[in-house]
């Protein structure tokens, strides 16, 4: 129902831009397509603002706006360096056990690098290594303890360096791990490193952009030569079933306790659907096809530019006919070895890998589609770094399913952008 307001619209309209095809569900829904200016006139609730489109008015979903360049310069000048970097609370949070005891207790990843310094402990003698946000130290205790290198500089910009000395300390390590609190694009080593080792991976790989600081550092500390740990990143994607979610967050309003409660759904379309799920765990049976990896990252090469907009393509073939609720996403790195010919070492945070922290994340479709067995999915895949909120980014999806059935050529085709998180 539009209040007086919403039908006049007060002074203040702004115009945004939408980031992805929009098809309203009901009449008093605007549709528009990815690139349409819009006027916002009135911001009635976070998830639905009233808006204008060649002159005809409606509600539109707030999670496929961005504002336009111009408002967004002005923005950017109302916000500082630091905080679209949100330095406050992302250092903050890290200053508390919380999420270290969530990374330490992660045995996958913790023994993954374990893994790396033990098979590497010959190589590492009289090396000279950089830990770039070592948080609790584990990583420079491994070295230290399961390896011979000549320095190891723990760099930690969140107040659990103060602890980390003391654990440094506390496990005999101080003649070889030198703590420095500071962010590792500020502080001064006392000299070049032979290796770059980290654990900047976040969620869907590049959340929070931590890998900045890595290829900043390498940029600055690396020797010629030297060893990025990890060395290479990759993103994987499958188009999956979410039956469990589906049911939970969508079909749940078709009949609860016998009413009808459908009415709902497009409400729970947005607030459920809209952003990518995080610590979604995905069966191995929930893949309608064979993995596919759509980003490829080689650490020794990529550039703080590149990360502005990484795009990917895919091309799925349906294995088994089931519902096509979404796309499923998580990552593997991979450890060169310091000897030439030496094994690699990955840690793969996939369904059919060791379960990890990071579990999976999950892209719902609006609505699901029924696939068959010889059908085809193909697409790509944009990560788009979000220019104000700098750990932030939006993932847009554009897909197309080309059925196999050969009498029907119909070709479905969907785009969906997901904020991650601004
Ligand atoms: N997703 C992750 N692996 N996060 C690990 C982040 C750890 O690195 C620390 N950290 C992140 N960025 C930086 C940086 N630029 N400089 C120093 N420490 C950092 C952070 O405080 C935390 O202890």
């Amino acid at each position: 129902m539009q209040t007086e307001k919403e039908k006049e619209g007060d002074a203040s309209v702004e115009e945004y831009v939408a980031l992805s095809n929009f098809t309203g569900s009901s009449s008093d829904q605007l549709c528009f397509s990815s690139g349409d200016r819009l006027l916002v006139h009135a911001k009635p609730s976070s998830e639905w603002w009233w808006a204008e489109l060649h002159g005809v008015r409606g509600y539109v979903p707030t999670s496929y706006l961005r504002q336009d360049a111009a408002a967004e310069e002005e923005e950017d000048e109302h916000t500082s360096l630091e905080d679209q970097w949100q330095d406050e609370e992302y250092f903050g949070s890290y200053g508390t056990l919380r999420l270290h005891l969530e990374m330490l207790s992660d045995k996958s990843r913790t023994e993954a690098y374990r893994k790396v310094i033990v098979s590497n402990s010959a190589s590492l003698r009289s090396k000279v290594v950089m830990d770039l946000g070592c948080g609790t130290g584990i990583i420079s205790l491994f070295c230290a303890q399961l390896a011979q290198p000549s320095e190891v500089y723990a760099v930690e910009a969140s107040s659990m360096a103060e602890y980390t000395r003391q654990l440094v300390k506390q496990n005999g390590c101080e003649q070889v791990v030198t703590v420095l609190q500071g962010r590792a694009e500020e502080i001064e080593l006392p000299k070049q490193v032979d290796v770059l080792v980290s654990e900047w991976m976040g969620n869907c790989l590049l959340f929070e952009f931590m890998v900045e600081s890595v290829l900043l550092a390498r940029d600055r500390w690396l020797k010629e030569g030297g060893v990025m740990w990890p060395s290479s990143a990759a993103l994987t994607l499958v188009p999956c079933q979410a039956n469990s979610y589906y049911a939970e967050k969508m079909a749940f309003w078709e009949q609860p306790y016998g009413l009808d409660f459908t009415p709902l759904q497009p409400l729970a379309q947005q607030e459920f659907f809209t952003k990518p799920k995080f610590s979604h765990v995905i069966e191995p049976d929930d893949c309608l096809t064979a993995p596919c990896d759509v980003l490829c990252l080689d650490m020794y090469t990529l550039q703080v530019k590149d990360l502005e907009e990484i795009k990917g393509q895919f091309h799925f073939c349906v294995e088994k006919s089931g519902i096509f609720h979404g796309f499923t996403s998580w990552f593997t790195v991979h450890f060169e070895s310091l000897e030439t010919g030496g094994a690699t070492v990955e840690l793969n945070t996939g369904p059919n890998s060791q379960p990890t922290h990071w579990k999976q994340t999950l892209f719902m479709l609006d609505r699901p589609v029924s696939v068959y067995a010889g059908d085809s999915i193909s697409g790509t895949i944009l990560l788009r770094r979000n220019s104000i909120w700098r750990r932030h980014m939006t993932i847009t999806l554009h897909w197309s399913i080309n059925s196999s059935k050969k009498e029907t050529d119909n070709c479905q085709v969907g785009t969906k952008s997901f904020p991650m998180w601004r």
